[in-house]
């Protein structure tokens, strides 16, 4: 076979190039209105599921926790121009809790995150706090009736239990003031928390691939038309996922805009400057080719 023609000239079919996608909605402005090429198949499912699927293999390229790019940095290599990140509050990464911080002693994590783990970890370690931390499934109110004192939750779930507790929005309020207690329940943002640590945003997700199997050019463009598509429609999507989870149009619109989907320098910064506090000794970090002026998407 020569060129890419088989004796028969026929062309071989391309091999299936494998994604697995985060389908949080707060990556809805990217993934919705994505068309994959034909040669890429896709399946979904929360971080700790997409991490274990592009490590073992069974997919070729994913948004993952960016803790887990960063303890595979030998192996691993992201795309040079995607994220999920913000500058200060997120509204999705919340610890629930009913007794100030300091005097915390269990707390329950979800199974769904990585990153969110390593972030209260660090937050922990630098307030100098030290409480037991167990995997424990359910909603947040029901785990702190039942026994614990603290309890982190990320995704759709904890926007939707944030919004529970400090909600309902009146009209007096912004996004900006918003309390952040209700029901008897104190709702500790961790990507606010990293943003008074340290001034900086703070990344949870990568686009990351191995590094000798990186994405084909198509998929990456698709995924660039996709993103300014999305981001040109935001009002449009947030209403639509605004329904599917019983939340205000307007509260899902603020979530959705407040993102950073570009890895740009700021989000690289934070990126790295977890990346040493969380992994000590970690391999440099290894980003594709940024896209040439105009191609960004
Ligand atoms: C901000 C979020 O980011 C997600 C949180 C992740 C984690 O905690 O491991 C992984 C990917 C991110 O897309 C969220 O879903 O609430």
């Amino acid at each position: 076979m020569t060129g890419g023609v088989s004796p028969l000239g026929l062309r071989p079919s391309p091999t299936t190039y494998r994604a697995g996608w985060i389908h949080y909605t707060n990556v809805a402005p990217i993934l919705d209105s994505l068309v994959l090429p034909e040669s890429v198949r896709a399946i979904t499912g929360v971080p700790t599921q997409m991490n274990a699927a592009l490590l073992s293999g069974e997919v070729d390229i994913a948004n993952i926790s960016a803790v887990e790019f960063i303890r595979h940095a030998d192996v691993l290599e992201a795309l040079p121009d995607f994220s999920v990140a913000v500058l200060g509050p997120v509204y999705s990464v919340n610890l629930f809790h009913t007794r100030p911080l300091p005097e915390l002693r269990r707390i329950a994590l979800t199974a769904q995150s990585a990153m969110s783990v390593a972030l209260l970890e660090v937050l922990l370690r630098e307030k100098g706090l030290s409480p037991v931390l167990e995997r424990a499934e359910g909603d947040a109110e029901s785990l702190l009736a039942g026994g614990y004192d603290g309890v982190l939750r990320i995704g759709d779930s904890a926007l939707r239990e944030w919004y529970q507790v400090v909600g309902p929005l009146g009209e007096r309020h912004t996004m900006t003031s918003l309390p952040s207690t209700g029901r008897g329940i104190t709702v500790t943002d961790l990507a606010c928390e990293w943003f008074d640590l340290t001034g900086h945003p703070f990344t949870f997700a990568v686009w990351a691939y191995r590094q000798d199997n990186p994405p084909p050019a198509d998929l990456v463009q698709a995924m660039r038309e996709a993103r300014r598509h999305g981001i040109g429609h935001l009002a449009r999507i947030a209403a639509r996922h605004a329904q599917r989870l019983g939340l205000p149009e307007r509260v899902v619109q603020h979530y959705l805009w407040n993102f950073r989907y570009h890895l740009e320098a700021p989000d690289r910064l934070g990126l790295r400057e977890f990346a040493d506090k969380a992994v000590p000794g970690h391999a440099p970090l290894k980003f594709g080719q940024r896209p040439g002026p105009g191609g960004t998407g």
